[in-house]
């Protein structure tokens, strides 16, 4: 049920679908239906049938709901195996700009935070914001002792306006997946369940903040990529204060041209970032768009890349891990049958696939991809066609691995505009088979007998006592063991004997009730019984010592 409250936003959401020319997928609702009609009498319908691509018009009327919907814009424009490729190349195109919030708004939220005036942290705060975005907005500032940073402030408001229009969505979901042929499919729901999880990730810039030390830990000293130092003391859940860096944007290849960047070494290092991230890290970046990355200017002949924003990272499982990594080495080893194998195993398709069937599909998608140059093949769109086929078999949607893939599209974007002939199997493989030695070679067994090295230390000081005291406990335990065993033979002999004395005394008293019976038959005994007083005799004193032998002793 749709409630009341919603109602505006809702025919607001369908008036901007009409706008934009989108009556198809005006809410596939009976409520709505008869709003479809009005589309025919208004001039976008001119506009429509002028040919104006659905990609654009599905981007323009996101932009028109507001920066939370150009956000889901953004997100689902990753989703390209669940999105046709014409709406999701447009929906990549949305650009995240809101206006800023007043820079005396900013020092308020940061004043509320610290509990004290702002001026006794920061020596200066920039009011005017060096960028502005739909969750938050980053101003310059220097510290008291003279550090130049950058501070992070969370939008006034938005946990509010996502509340809404979270809730906007899992209507507009819950009607698709209800009404809309095609619901049943594309999970809207848990698309929408997806995008809540990142929003909330990113409006916490606490986490933030820790994703950021650990991306610089797992980088420190190594040349490939400086992360900014977060200030902790001056952090807090709507606040994030961090070193300031300053490089030449990633994408201005003009400016790291002119200056001497080494292009190729600087491609080939986003590649290398990426798949340390991935395969030694298992912590990737997963917001690798130009805006957020940077070029050390000082390094261009051993160049170094400078990264920001740390809303969104992405881990795989130790199962998924290994998996990929040996999807990744089949796939280039064109070894179609271990890569339907691989996707079994590993649980990604359902186990009853047959995986010759899956391997022919793979093989008829991969091989015209390997027909080209090395240097052409493109990894992202390699994966995108594995998730087309696996699909058609059923293969369950892996956020963690669309996040992934992503990123690589991302990467390998990167990599291409700055050293066009950059040869991304070339440079990934050694990092892979380097992955793949560590996971099953002697290194692993090495390494995984190091990590529970510290805990050996602990305890084997302890060994011997702990070897004295278990044997100790083996021994009582023995002993209860054998008592036991001794009252349980005691009581198995009692219940036999009180058995025994049972039928004894059962079958004695029958034979004492007899002997009374012939007794009082007298004279009318059947000729049968013989000699009827002997008879009495005979059972009475039977039955008799049958009772005495069964009398209980002491
Ligand atoms: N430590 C930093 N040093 C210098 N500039 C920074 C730093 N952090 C952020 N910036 C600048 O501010 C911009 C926005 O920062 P950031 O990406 O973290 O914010 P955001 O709100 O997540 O924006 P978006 O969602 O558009 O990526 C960056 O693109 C970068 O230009």
């Amino acid at each position: 049920m749709i409630r009341l409250g919603r109602l505006p936003r809702l025919v607001y959401i369908n008036w901007v679908l009409l706008r934009h020319g989108l009556d198809e997928v005006i809410l596939a609702t009976h409520l709505f239906r008869p709003l479809r009609f009005l589309g025919w009498f208004m001039p976008w319908r001119w506009l429509r049938s002028r040919h104006i691509p659905r990609g654009q018009r599905i981007r323009g009327a996101l932009e028109d709901l507001g920066p939370i919907f150009v956000k889901f814009g953004q997100i689902l424009s990753t989703r390209r195996d669940l999105l046709p490729p014409d709406i999701s190349e447009e929906l990549a195109r949305l650009q995240d700009r809101v206006p800023p919030f007043p820079g005396s708004e900013a020092r308020r939220i940061i004043e509320r935070a610290y509990g004290h005036s702002l001026d006794e942290y920061f020596e200066h705060f920039d009011e005017v914001p060096l960028a502005s975005a739909s969750i938050a907005q980053v101003h310059l500032a220097r510290l008291r002792d003279g550090r130049d940073v950058v501070v992070k402030v969370v939008r006034p408001g938005i946990p509010r306006v996502i509340r809404r229009d979270l809730d906007l969505m899992y209507t507009v979901a819950g009607l698709a997946e209800r009404y809309w042929t095609e619901g049943k499919r594309l999970h809207p729901m848990d698309v929408v369940r997806e995008f809540e999880k990142n929003l909330y990730d990113e409006l916490d810039l606490m986490r933030e903040a820790a994703n950021a030390s650990q991306l610089r830990r797992n980088f420190e000293g190594s040349g490939l990529l400086y992360v900014p130092e977060v200030d902790w003391p001056l952090t807090r859940r709507d606040v994030m204060v961090m070193e300031r860096i300053q490089g030449i944007h990633v994408s201005d290849v003009e400016t790291l041209r002119a200056r001497g960047v080494d292009m190729q070494a600087l491609a080939e290092r986003g590649v290398e970032i990426f798949f340390t991230q991935v395969f030694r890290d298992s912590f990737f970046h997963a917001d690798m768009h130009p805006g957020n990355i940077f070029v050390d200017p000082d390094r261009p002949d051993d160049p170094r890349y400078l990264a920001v924003d740390f809303g969104i990272m992405g881990t795989l499982n130790p199962t998924d891990h290994r998996y990929l990594a040996e999807n990744f080495l089949a796939f280039f080893n064109r070894d179609y049958r271990r890569v339907a194998e691989l996707h079994v195993e590993s649980g990604w398709v359902p186990p009853e696939t047959r995986v010759d069937e899956f391997e022919a599909a793979i093989r008829t998608v991969c091989e015209p991809i390997f027909e080209r140059p090395l240097h052409e093949i493109s990894f992202g769109a390699l994966l995108l066609r594995l998730f087309q086929t696996g699909q058609r078999f059923n293969m369950e949607v892996q956020p963690q691995l669309v996040l992934l893939q992503k990123t690589l599209l991302n990467i390998e974007g990167l990599g291409r505009d700055l050293y066009p002939e950059l040869d991304l199997w070339k440079t990934a493989k050694p990092h892979l088979q380097r992955w793949m030695d560590e996971q099953v070679g002697p290194r692993s067994i090495l390494r995984k007998f190091r990590r529970q090295l510290p805990r050996l230390g602990e305890e084997l000081p302890e060994l011997p006592m702990r070897v004295v005291k278990t044997l100790n406990e083996v021994e009582a335990l023995r002993t209860q063991v054998e008592v036991q065993n001794e009252q349980l033979h005691r009581l198995r002999r009692e219940v036999r004997h009180s058995s025994a004395r049972s039928f004894a005394t059962v079958t004695g008293a029958a034979l004492v009730v007899s002997a009374f019976l012939l007794l009082g038959l007298d004279g009318y005994a059947p000729a049968m019984l013989g000699d009827a007083p002997f008879m009495t005799w005979v059972l009475g004193g039977a039955g008799g010592l049958l009772l005495l032998a069964a009398w209980p002793r002491r």
